[in-house]
C-alpha cells in the first residue's frame, strides 16, 4: 500500500497542499481528482521525492521512503521526455540501460499491444503514438506503484480507447496505478478508487463502485456536487 499521510507543500507563501491523506493499494486504479491547480501533479512529485515536502509523510508498503522503496514506483510523465531523433528501439535500448528494473519483454508485449513500429522515429509519430510510447517506456519497468499524470491528455478518442484497454490487461498486472486525468468518462469504468481533491485537502476519498451501488452517483456526479454547488 502507499500512504500519503498529512502531506502539506507550499510554493513560497502559496500553500498548495495543505494535509492532503489518502491511500491507493496494490491490484488497483486510484484516481487522483481535481480543477486545474488543485496539487494533482504536486501530490505525483512528492510521492515520487521530486519535490519537497513541508510536512506529512509517505510509506511505502509500510516503510518511509528509501532508495529501495524508491525503486518500487516508476512515473508516467504528461509528456514523453525522450530525444526527438531516437526511434522508438532506440529509446526503449536507453531505457534498458538505465533502469535496472527494465523489462524488455514486457516492453515486447506493449510494443504489440499499442501497434508501435520500433523503427519509427519519435519526432515522427502523431500525438497519440507518442503518448503510447511515453506509456510503454514508464509500464515497461519492473515496478509495483505506476503514477501517470494525464496520460489521456490531447489525444483522439480511438487512442484513449486503446490507453484504457491497457489498464485492465496483463500489461498492468496486480500492480498499483495511481493517475490523474480530466476525462474521467474514459476510465470511470476501470477506477477502483477516487480521491478528490479540493482547496488543498482530500475532499472525498471513496470506492466508485461502492458510490455507483450504494448511492447511485458516478464519479462526475460526486465532482459537480463539490465544484457546482
Ligand atoms: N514549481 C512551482 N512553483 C510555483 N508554483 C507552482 C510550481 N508548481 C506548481 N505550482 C502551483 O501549484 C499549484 C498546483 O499545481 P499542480 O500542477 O500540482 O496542479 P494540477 O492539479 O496538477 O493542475 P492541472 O490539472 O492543470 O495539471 C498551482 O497553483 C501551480 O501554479
Amino acid at each position: 500500500m502507499l500512504e500519503v499521510k498529512n502531506v502539506t507543500k507550499k510554493f513560497g507563501r502559496k500553500r498548495v497542499l495543505d494535509g492532503v491523506s489518502f491511500t491507493a493499494n496494490k491490484g488497483e486504479i486510484t484516481c487522483l481528482i481535481g480543477i486545474n491547480g488543485v496539487g494533482k501533479t504536486t501530490i505525483m512529485k512528492a510521492i515520487l521525492g521530486l519535490t519537497p515536502i513541508n510536512g506529512g509523510e509517505i510509506f511505502i508498503d509500510g516503510e518511509k521512503r528509501t532508495k529501495a522503496t524508491y525503486e518500487k514506483l516508476t512515473f508516467i510523465p504528461d509528456a514523453l521526455a525522450m530525444l526527438p531523433n531516437l526511434t522508438i528501439m532506440q529509446a526503449m535500448e536507453f531505457m534498458a540501460d538505465f533502469y535496472d528494473s527494465w523489462n524488455q519483454d514486457r516492453a515486447d508485449d506493449l510494443l504489440q499491444f499499442f501497434k508501435l513500429n520500433e523503427e519509427d522515429r519519435i519526432s515522427t509519430l502523431s500525438k497519440g503514438n507518442t503518448a503510447k510510447v511515453n506509456l510503454l517506456l514508464g509500464l515497461a519497468q519492473d515496478a509495483d506503484y505506476v503514477l501517470m499524470d494525464e496520460p489521456f491528455s490531447g489525444i483522439d478518442i480511438f487512442s484513449r480507447e486503446q490507453i484504457a484497454n491497457v489498464f485492465t490487461s496483463h500489461l498492468i498486472e496486480d500492480r498499483g496505478v495511481i493517475i490523474t486525468t480530466h476525462e474521467i468518462n474514459d476510465i470511470e469504468h476501470l477506477i477502483d478508487k477516487v480521491v478528490v481533491l479540493n482547496n488543498g485537502s482530500v475532499y472525498k476519498e471513496f470506492n466508485a463502485e461502492d458510490m455507483r451501488i450504494n448511492e447511485g452517483k458516478s464519479v462526475v456526479d460526486v465532482l459537480r456536487e463539490v465544484y457546482i454547488p
